[in-house]
């Protein structure tokens, strides 16, 4: 009986979206860039990584295929005939270049709203918000208030938050209201309850996300965010392939921050994880508690928080090779029916200007033992993967998207 997983890698675009000029993206690539500047000796990290990008496993699913078939161009150190995998490329329809729009999408559901967004002012949230989540949350005010970095924005306001126990709100061109505050200075079961109250505060202004962002470290040099991120989000438009399949009465794991970014809906395990190794693990240790339909879901984040955000080119390579390390592993557990879906919600070229994410088309890498090899195209939604998975598992088909399988 079949099962299928889906390995969701944060970010990790190829390029090629026919309406990334509209974003200011055209000519993005995350994976294409990534290839040329590794080839050309730009990502060399001591000790850890140098010269041509090297993930074999993934190209043999198909990988430097789909950044062709996306962008035009084979990357260096990729190539253009994979070995075993069905791979294509996934174009996406919802109008967000952000993760809810490019995960529900994949779960089946394109994103038919426009998000609410912060505009690139200072202050950037409207007073009247804030006096109201001041008011609510008992704060001595906020800090930051404007479009930012994660980790820079700690790094300016961390000491000057610990000081006046004021929590640090920013936001980013994503639909999201952010909160940076000390684990133990501020608290952190503080700062999740004063996310509670900003999400009530900002949904009815179709702001998808607010998200904890607590950290630890006295001084700019030692601040670190730690895995205690919590995302609140609203909950998607329709039913998505986790809700279907939940409702079939089979089993759905989301591993890491798939349970936040669906909002819990859909879910019957919930396994979490820092960073790709732990994720991996998690995800295999689902291969092995899941029965028949399962379907397992992973976001492997640290791609974007980690590297893309931070437009660290050697860390996205050595993150990308690190996974491809792995790959084998899950393959050798794969049972004979099970579908194995590499793919991603959006891009974030770290050679790009800026620290947000781009507009790019995914790689959809499709491997099964009982699948013949080939090739499934450009889709013209997300939703297809999505519609695969639903036929794969034996459910009834959805709204949006067609299976290609
Ligand atoms: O710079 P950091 O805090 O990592 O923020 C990033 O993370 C947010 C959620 O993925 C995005 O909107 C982006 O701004
Ligand atoms: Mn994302
Ligand atoms: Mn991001």
């Amino acid at each position: 009986m079949p099962r299928a997983i889906v390995c969701l890698l944060d970010s990790v675009g190829i390029g090629g979206a026919p309406d990334a000029a509209a974003y200011g993206d055209e000519g993005a690539n995350t994976v294409g860039h990534i290839a040329e500047w590794a080839a050309a000796g730009k990502a060399d990290l001591a000790g850890l990584r140098s010269g041509a990008l090297r993930v074999p496993n993934m190209d043999a699913m198909g990988l430097g295929a789909a950044v062709k078939l996306s962008s035009g161009a084979l990357p260096p150190g990729l190539t253009a005939s994979p070995k075993g995998g069905r791979f294509g490329v996934g174009r996406e329809v919802s109008k967000g270049k952000d993760t809810p729009s490019g995960h529900w999408e994949i779960a089946g559901v394109p994103v038919p709203f426009e998000w609410g967004y912060f505009p690139q002012t200072e202050p950037t949230f409207p007073p009247e918000l804030i006096a109201e989540f001041i008011r609510r949350a008992e704060l001595p005010g906020i800090l930051g208030d404007k479009h930012a970095s994660g980790t820079a924005v700690i790094a300016e306001l961390g000491e000057e938050h610990i000081r006046t126990g004021r929590p640090i709100c920013y936001t980013s061109i994503d639909s999201v209201f952010q909160i940076a505050a000390h684990e133990t200075h501020f608290g952190l079961e503080r700062l999740y309850r004063i996310c509670e109250i900003a999400f009530e505060l900002t949904a009815p202004l179709n702001i998808g996300r607010v998200i904890a962002r607590p950290f630890l470290g006295e001084m700019p040099e030692t601040f670190k965010r730690t895995g205690n991120r919590r995302d609140f989000a609203i909950a998607p438009p329709e039913p998505t392939l986790l809700d279907r399949n939940a409702a079939a009465g089979n089993q759905v794991f989301a591993i890491g921050k798939i349970s936040d970014i669906y909002a819990g809906s859909g879910v019957t395990h919930k396994l979490k994880g820092t960073g790709i190794l732990q994720l991996f693990d998690r995800t295999l240790e689902a291969m092995e508690m899941a029965a028949d339909r399962a379907f397992i879901m992973t976001n492997f984040v640290d791609f974007d928080s980690e590297y893309g955000h931070r437009r660290d080119v050697p860390g996205y390579a050595a993150a990308l090779e690190l996974f491809d390390s792995r790959l084998p592993e899950l393959i050798s557990k794969l049972r004979h029916d099970d579908l194995l879906i590499l793919t991603a919600d959006h891009g974030n070229d770290p050679t790009w200007p800026g620290t947000d994410h781009t507009r790019e088309q995914v790689p959809i890498l499709v491997f099964s033992p009982a699948l013949p090899p080939g090739e499934i195209g450009i889709r013209s939604t997300f939703a297809d993967i999505g519609e695969s998975i639903a036929a794969w598992l034996g459910l009834a088909p959805g709204r949006h998207g067609r299976s290609f399988l």
